[in-house]
């Protein structure tokens, strides 16, 4: 089943605490959202691509583009104030299609088969989205004072890709819309709106490059695969 991926790349960075959008940093001389984009395009499932941006970051993301030969960018949107702006901005950019992919620009290191999982899934489902089990114990807290041990095994830390058809996705998108609802991922969406979303299990490779600590690492995935993949 062949896919759109939709690639938000409109934020800020606060966290990153850079001069600059941090999908323009770089590790090991190519910028973090070219990475990314090179997944896609060497992904044979993968018809499209589109990217939500700052318009005036539009000369360097072409100039990107261009250099490292990404022939599957068709088109741009004007990122909006919050991310889920920026992918209801590509939806609506978009030739529907039937099944649409959205991934964090800023996660580089998404494995292809995690990919081909999620687009088989959504396709037949309608709504699968990347995830891995918690590692941690996670607690909720009051003013400093622990409440509740949260049951692990009911724990999922949710990633992007998140899979969909695109009617659904672009019904739940503006459907929040108009009701002025702001979630954190599209998952939360398509909830809202009643339908069932399906896990698919992701690799813990497949970070946020969210502070700086994130680029560290990011620079140890790299190293530890193989010399031909870094080219
Ligand atoms: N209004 C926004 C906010 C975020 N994003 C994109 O959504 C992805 C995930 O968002 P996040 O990691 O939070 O990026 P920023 O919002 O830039 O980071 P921060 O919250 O630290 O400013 C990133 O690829 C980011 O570029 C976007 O397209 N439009
Ligand atoms: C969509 C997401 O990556 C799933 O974990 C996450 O919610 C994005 O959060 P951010 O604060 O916009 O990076």
């Amino acid at each position: 089943m062949n896919y759109t991926v939709v690639l938000p790349a409109a934020g800020s960075g606060k966290r990153m605490k850079a001069d600059k959008n941090k999908l323009l940093l770089e590790l090991f001389g190519k910028p973090i959202f070219v990475y990314t984009l090179e997944v896609f395009q060497n992904d044979p499932a993968c018809d499209a691509i589109w990217l939500a941006i700052k318009e005036e970051e539009r000369g360097v993301i072409e100039s990107y583009v261009a250099k490292y030969g990404i022939t599957k960018v068709k088109g741009y949107a004007q990122g909006g104030m919050e991310r889920q702006d920026s992918v209801r901005a590509c939806l609506e950019a978009i030739p529907p299609c039937g099944v649409v992919l959205v991934h964090d620009a800023a996660r580089p290191f998404i494995a292809s088969r995690v990919i081909a999982s999620l687009v088989e899934e959504a396709a037949h489902k309608g709504a699968a989205i990347a995830a891995v089990p918690v590692k941690d114990t996670i607690k909720k807290a009051a003013g400093g004072i622990i409440t509740e041990t949260v049951d692990r095994n009911q724990l999922w830390m949710i990633q992007t890709p998140q899979a969909f058809t695109y009617e659904l996705l672009l019904k739940a998108a503006q459907s929040a819309n108009e009701a002025g609802f702001i979630g954190t991922d599209e998952a939360m969406l398509v909830e809202r709106i009643g339908h069932p979303v399906h896990i698919v299990e992701s690799t813990y490779e497949n970070v946020k490059m969210t502070t700086p600590e994130d680029l560290i690492y990011g620079k140890a995935i790299l190293e530890s695969r193989t010399q031909e993949e870094l080219t």
